[in-house]
């Protein structure tokens, strides 16, 4: 199995994903969070800063584009591969409002002629050459059979990879992966899948790849925010290091100290990071309050020595919404 690390707006930005490529193993490609192709605008410091090659040390990082428009797509994806990219993602499933209501990401997939059209401009571009897209979809907007005249459109084109997160639009992330029609969707599709979505333990692994054994591919997200080595137990069984948790802690707290300097915004990315990390921890409910309403460093250093040494790692740890 390959294992790819989901793309997380707001809080998996580089500074993460080095301390996690520094501290845990077996990710196989990291996906950094959506860009949104303008071309007058061109990219913010932010999302530049994210994606440039030294600020990624020598992991491999897949860049994401939101986009309906091909020119503006083919724009980006131009400037990302002088960059030194020669994968990309679009992304055709997220499912907030802002952007829905802008025909994006899963909002795209209410429109199919253009969807056809925007694919068939993209891969037939002179890009297409030097790069290779792989699809981020959902199975739909409103409803789930949405999918069959979807993957009748992404068959005509060289997806890299179509990786599916079997929900619609609607369920945000609510109710469960549709796994029928990803099953489905296995046979019916012409290029490779992966799959994503809630696999937060070893065991909603184990029950996964006992059902879809010819699955070669999975992108993990939220399990991976609560139980940052959550892979290495899926190869090797073995339970988090506290040790290890604590220098990946150091490693992204040193980071964003270094890169936002102002206190208020560096604690507010901490707090994003914790709301999901927390979850490796035993009695942890305390600690998530006290970490939430720090309002300086040292407030915030205290409880988090405290939580390291006082709790241990919860054996049965794992994303729970
Ligand atoms: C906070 C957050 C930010 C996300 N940002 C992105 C994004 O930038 N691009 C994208 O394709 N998906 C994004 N997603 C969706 C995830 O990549 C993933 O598809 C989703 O969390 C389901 O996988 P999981 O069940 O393993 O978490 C985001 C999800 C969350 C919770």
């Amino acid at each position: 199995m390959q294992f790819y690390y989901a793309p997380l707006e707001g809080v998996v930005g580089h500074v993460y994903r080095n301390a996690h490529k520094a501290n845990f193993k077996y990710i196989d490609k990291y996906f950094a969070p959506f860009i949104v192709s303008d071309q007058k605008k061109g990219f913010s410091t932010k999302d530049l800063d994210d994606i440039l090659l030294e600020n990624n040390n020598g992991l491999i990082l897949v860049p994401q584009i939101l986009s309906n428009n091909a020119s503006d797509f083919i724009h980006t994806a131009q400037k990302i591969n002088q960059m030194g990219y020669s994968e990309i993602n679009l992304n055709l499933g997220c499912p907030s409002k802002k952007v829905v209501s802008k025909n994006r990401g899963s909002g795209f997939l209410a429109h199919k002629e253009a969807l056809n059209a925007f694919l068939d401009d993209v891969y037939s571009s002179q890009i297409a050459q030097h790069v290779a897209f792989s699809i981020k979809t959902r199975l739909g907007k409103t409803h789930p059979d949405e999918f069959y005249a979807l993957i009748e459109i992404f068959n005509r084109y060289p997806v890299k990879e179509l990786i599916i997160h079997p929900r619609i639009q609607t369920d945000i992330y609510h109710n469960k992966p549709n796994l029928k029609v990803f099953k489905e969707a296995l046979s019916l599709s012409q290029n490779p899948l992966c799959y994503n979505g809630d696999i937060f333990t070893v065991s909603d692994y184990t029950t996964f790849t006992n059902a879809f054994p010819e699955v070669k591919a999975m992108m993990l997200g939220r399990g991976l925010l609560a139980n940052p080595d959550l892979v290495n137990a899926i190869k090797t069984y073995s339970k988090i290091d506290k040790s290890v948790l604590k220098a990946f802690h150091d490693d992204i707290y040193a980071g964003y100290r270094q890169s936002l300097m102002v206190e208020r915004n560096v604690l507010s990315k901490m707090k994003e990071i914790w709301y999901y990390l927390i979850q490796s921890f035993t009695n942890n409910e305390t600690y998530l309050k006290v970490i939430r309403a720090a309002i300086s460093f040292v407030d915030y250093e205290a409880v988090v020595e405290r939580l390291f040494e006082e709790q241990e790692i919860d054996v049965h740890s794992g994303y729970s919404q």
